[in-house]
């Protein structure tokens, strides 16, 4: 069956921040389960691997998976945060003599190839504006609003009849924007706290108490909230209903495409 495997759920900064002490970059810093990588998750098939984001903690999140290789990068957003990972990435090939396969909107490529003009010695990039499949799924892309960080993209998968949704960084979506959401089995949605005290025009992700207004209309079946900030205790026990989790490291997640 396939599975979708969570290699990192923080924020931009991930937990714990370098510069903090607050208790849950302290419990993080102890080892605990508030430690966060940047978010990327691993969506795995019968076809091979597909990687969600390469932030700048790839290599750990390769070493905790015990993966030496990797062949398939799915991008949702040119920020650092979402594609550090990707210089990392091309020195494994060019060690190993292999090549790889970045996927992104067309726009993203133009921020990539700006920010790391070598990339392409190594790495193929295939724009997926109309869409992509990979093993079995039908992967398509739509923009979202990512605040005062301006735009990034979603991606709808469907597989059988199943179909869920990987939304990381993403708020305020428009009436267009939340469509794809409708229908899904599973949603993996961006949360950066439970409630986000800043200023509205200085946000760039939803928080938890908005996210919940976004899933009474969207009514996805089962939800997972990442790219979450230290201002989220993954003990704390939120008030959230029984079919939303906050998801952590390495977990993985079945998708029951009936396979
Ligand atoms: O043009 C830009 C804008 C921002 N960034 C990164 O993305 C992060 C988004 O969250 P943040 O605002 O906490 O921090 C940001 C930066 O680390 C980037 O790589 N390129």
């Amino acid at each position: 069956m396939d599975q979708l495997i969570f290699l990192g759920t923080g924020d931009s900064m991930g937990v714990p921040r370098v510069y903090c002490t607050c208790p849950v970059c302290q419990e993080a810093r102890s080892g605990g389960r508030n430690r966060r990588l940047r978010s990327s998750a691993l969506l795995r098939t019968a076809e091979g691997e597909l990687l969600l984001d390469c932030g700048p903690d790839w290599v750990e999140q390769m070493e905790g998976l015990g993966q030496r290789t990797l062949t398939r990068v799915l991008v949702t957003h040119p920020h650092h945060d979402h594609i550090a990972g990707l210089p990392e990435w091309f020195d494994a090939c060019r060690w190993t003599r292999s090549r790889g396969t970045v996927f992104a909107p067309g726009i993203v490529f133009e921020t990539i190839r700006r920010q790391y003009p070598w990339l392409e010695k190594k790495l193929a990039f295939v724009p997926n504006d109309g869409g992509m499949e990979f093993g079995g799924w039908q992967i398509t892309p739509w923009e979202v609003c990512h605040g005062k960080n301006g735009y990034s993209f979603a991606y709808r998968f469907v597989k059988n009849g199943y179909a869920w949704a990987y939304c990381p960084d993403a708020i305020h979506l428009t009436e267009k924007q939340k469509k794809p959401l409708h229908g899904l089995n599973m949603l993996v949605l961006g949360t950066n706290f439970y409630k986000e005290e800043a200023r509205v025009e200085s946000r760039s992700v939803y928080d938890m108490k908005e996210a919940l207004e976004l899933l009474a209309e969207a009514k996805p079946q089962r939800v997972y909230f990442t790219h979450m900030s230290h201002g989220v205790d993954i003990d704390a026990g939120y008030p959230l209903p029984e079919h939303v989790t906050l998801a952590s490291r390495e977990l993985t997640v079945s998708l029951r495409t009936g396979e």
